[in-house]
């Protein structure tokens, strides 16, 4: 079944669970750009995410470039964001905590 889309003003109060990440000029996204020690790292990090998004069956888009990962998230199903972005975002920052 498809994810309810959050109202702004529960985006706003899930933004608090969340400082290191930004609400696009549209409010259908978020992003983080995460820094590790190098390569090896970065994609450690992405590989541990991956395993995370299939279980929640909820995938990141993102870009790599050498130590450096920039995610978005969004619920495309829904067209917006949803708690499973929040939920994935909230994982993969404690993945990176352990990394960086
Ligand atoms: C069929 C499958 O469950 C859906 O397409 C899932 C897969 N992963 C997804 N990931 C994200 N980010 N948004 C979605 O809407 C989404 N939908």
């Amino acid at each position: 079944m498809r994810d309810q889309k959050l109202a702004a003003e529960n985006v706003r109060e899930r933004m608090g669970t969340l400082t290191e990440w930004e609400l696009s000029d549209d409010g259908l996204s978020i992003r983080r750009d995460f820094a590790f020690r190098d390569f090896a790292e970065a994609f450690g990090f992405m590989a541990e995410c991956a395993v995370v998004a299939e279980k929640l069956n909820h995938h990141p888009e993102w870009f790599n470039v050498y130590r450096r990962v920039e995610v978005c998230l969004t619920t495309h199903d829904s067209g917006g964001l949803t708690a499973r972005d929040f939920d994935l975002g909230l994982a993969m920052d404690r993945i990176a905590a352990r990394r960086v």
